[in-house]
């Protein structure tokens, strides 16, 4: 049976340590500054109002002001643009995160230039490491912001001393947001992207891969940010291979992973669960960010 990774709790420990940052910050400027994240969320993404939710919550212990804004789904481009604008220009807003995905056509709107909204994002804002300039120091090995979802799971490697160094790490999906950033930063040569977690070798598998089963079957890590609920099955698991499982996938009033636990804990040697696994260190990391812009955008 394989140990559980309980990220629950490592995040609990890194946000008692962005608590302890936002004092530092004070004391290294003088003055009483509040950190402030700006959410933005456009219609009723199941995933994106969990992440709301605790974020919030987050963010008050840590004492970091969490700010937001809800519009309808049949919000237009151009009043998205507007509100981003906005968030830009204002002194008090440290971060902005515009939560993915955006609604598609057809459900009362016209859809979103995603590209365009999150490109129209500060850089030094820009807490989600989405920005163009963001992801491009990044693939060169100094980052300003990591991805909070990839930046979580390094950290959850880091402090549950599991090294991928040599070791063979399948990524399942190459979203912007998780697979593509992970691969890139489990591979690095040093530890650049996050204490000493580097020197992977990487395959990023998607809905193309020819034998997705034996290609995760290969891994000594596999990590899974697919989105179809318990699509990793026991038998793709390697016996002793650890799993990260990144998908928060409501089934009913559940949440489920993408990984089929209990199968997959039989043969893992160890597994994040859902929930407590990998989502509430991405919240974690979203308030380290938080806390890096504050201190960036006043020195
Ligand atoms: N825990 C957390 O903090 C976070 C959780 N999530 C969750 O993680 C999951 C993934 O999110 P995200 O990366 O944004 O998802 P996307 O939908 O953007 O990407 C999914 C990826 O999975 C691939 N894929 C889809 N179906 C299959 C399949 N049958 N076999 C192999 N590959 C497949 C897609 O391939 P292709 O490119 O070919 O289409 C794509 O690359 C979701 O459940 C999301 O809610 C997301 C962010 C943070
Ligand atoms: N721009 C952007 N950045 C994101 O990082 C982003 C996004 N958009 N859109 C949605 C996905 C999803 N996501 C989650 C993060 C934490 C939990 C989380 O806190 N999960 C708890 C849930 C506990 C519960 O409430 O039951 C857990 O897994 O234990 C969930 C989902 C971030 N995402």
């Amino acid at each position: 049976m394989a140990e559980i990774l309980d990220g629950k709790r490592i995040a609990a420990e890194i946000r008692s340590e962005v608590a302890k940052d936002v004092e530092k910050l004070k004391q290294d400027l003088g003055r009483d500054v509040v950190p402030c994240l700006a959410a933005v969320l456009v219609g009723e993404d199941p995933a994106s109002q969990v992440y709301v939710r605790n974020k919030q919550r987050a963010c008050e212990k840590a004492g970091i002001e969490g700010r937001t804004h809800r519009l309808p789904a049949d919000t237009s481009q151009a009043q998205l643009l507007e509100l981003v604008d906005q968030l830009n220009k204002d002194d008090t807003v440290n971060g902005i995160l515009v939560q993915l995905p955006l609604p598609a056509a057809g459900n009362g709107g016209a859809g979103f230039d995603e590209r365009a909204v999150l490109d129209a994002v500060d850089p030094l804002k820009d807490v989600d490491a989405f920005s163009p300039v963001n992801v491009g120091l990044l693939m060169q090995g100094r980052p300003r912001f990591l991805p909070c979802t990839p930046h979580g799971i390094v950290q959850l490697l880091h402090r549950c001393n599991i090294s991928v160094a040599g070791k063979h790490v399948v990524v399942v999906g190459r979203s912007d947001i998780v697979g593509k950033p992970m691969a890139m930063m489990l591979a690095q040569r040093d530890g650049s992207c996050g204490r000493e977690v580097a020197n992977a070798t990487v395959t990023i598998a998607h809905s193309r891969t020819a034998n997705l089963a034996e290609v995760c079957q290969s891994a000594d890590c596999l990590i899974a940010a697919v989105g179809v609920p318990e699509m990793i099955k026991g038998n793709m698991v390697k016996p002793g291979a650890v799993v990260i499982d990144v998908g928060i996938n409501r089934v009913g009033d559940k949440l489920v992973g993408d990984v089929a636990f209990a199968e997959a804990a039989e043969v893992a040697s160890a597994i994040t669960p859902v929930p407590g696994g990998v989502g509430p260190l991405t919240i974690a990391m979203l308030l380290h960010n938080t806390v890096l812009a504050t201190r960036l955008q006043n020195t």
